[in-house]
């Protein structure tokens, strides 16, 4: 099984997308990055996992409900949406509102919707697939609004976790710790170290948090896939990385 990055920018601009990840039939955030897909290979979605309601992460969902209608109703499909109550509640309220975006979750009938929104809880795995499945298991992070970020394994697929959008703090490394082992850190390093105080106040990583959170875990990753730089400061942040992450097998996505 292979973790595809779809889009993995903390921005937008020729050639970058906002955050959206496809193991098999699974898509872990629906942002811009998700318009890569085709319409066949969108057709072979089943569950999409949110790390939380900001736009850059959700952005392509109610396109992608739209564009699937058709062939879900043909094949009595239903597209799982998986995400924190709250997350939920923000999605029903401002997005599948009826004035923003039609109710796919209702439609074309109550009992028949294309779409089922799946309440999440931090730390209870969810199994897709069955035996030699998708094993994913969401924890909390520390961002503005309620997120998730999530550990995915399978047979083949040694452990990745995905930091979704956070800061550092205590709470994090808890969270860390109990992760256990891990083969590839998707990590957000959203801004470089003079934006610290933007970054704590938007709840992001700068190099020097990178630094810190690496340095307390009892395992660190085999490689480092840092994800949602700012196309801004790109360079900077790029630059910042270079001496905190001389020791590991690292790419700025
Ligand atoms: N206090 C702030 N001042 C300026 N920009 C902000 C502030 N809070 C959030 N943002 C920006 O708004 C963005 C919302 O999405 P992100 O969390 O990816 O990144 C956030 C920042 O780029």
């Amino acid at each position: 099984m292979l973790i595809e990055v779809l889009g993995a920018s903390g921005g937008i601009g020729r050639g970058q997308g906002t955050t959206a990840l496809r193991a098999g039939n699974v898509l872990i955030d629906a942002g811009s990055g998700l318009g890569e897909l085709t319409l066949e290979e969108m057709r072979q979605i089943r569950h999409v996992f949110l790390t939380h309601a900001h736009l850059d992460h959700t952005v392509y969902l109610p396109f992608l409900i739209d564009s699937l209608f058709d062939h879900l109703v043909a094949n009595q499909g239903c597209l799982e949406v998986m995400a924190l109550p709250e997350v939920i509640g923000t999605l029903q309220r401002h997005m599948f509102n009826r004035k923003v975006w039609p109710d796919f979750s209702v439609l074309p009938s109550r009992r028949y919707p294309v779409m089922r929104f799946v309440p999440l809880a931090p730390w209870q795995r969810v199994d897709i697939g069955g035996a030699g499945g998708l094993g994913i298991t969401p924890f909390p992070v520390s961002h503005r609004v309620p997120a998730l970020g999530y550990r995915v394994a399978s047979a083949d697929l040694p452990p990745f976790v995905f930091s979704g959008d956070t800061t550092l703090d205590a709470e994090l490394v808890v969270a860390f710790q109990r992760l256990g082992e891990i083969d590839t850190l998707m990590l957000e390093c959203a801004f470089p170290d003079r934006h610290a105080s933007l970054a704590k106040q938007s709840g992001h990583m700068t190099p020097a948090l990178v630094r810190q959170l690496l340095g307390q875990l009892a395992h660190p990753p085999e490689r480092l896939w840092i994800s949602h730089l700012k196309p801004a400061y790109r360079g900077e942040i790029e630059a910042e990385l270079i001496p905190v992450l001389h020791d590991y097998q690292w790419t700025c996505l």
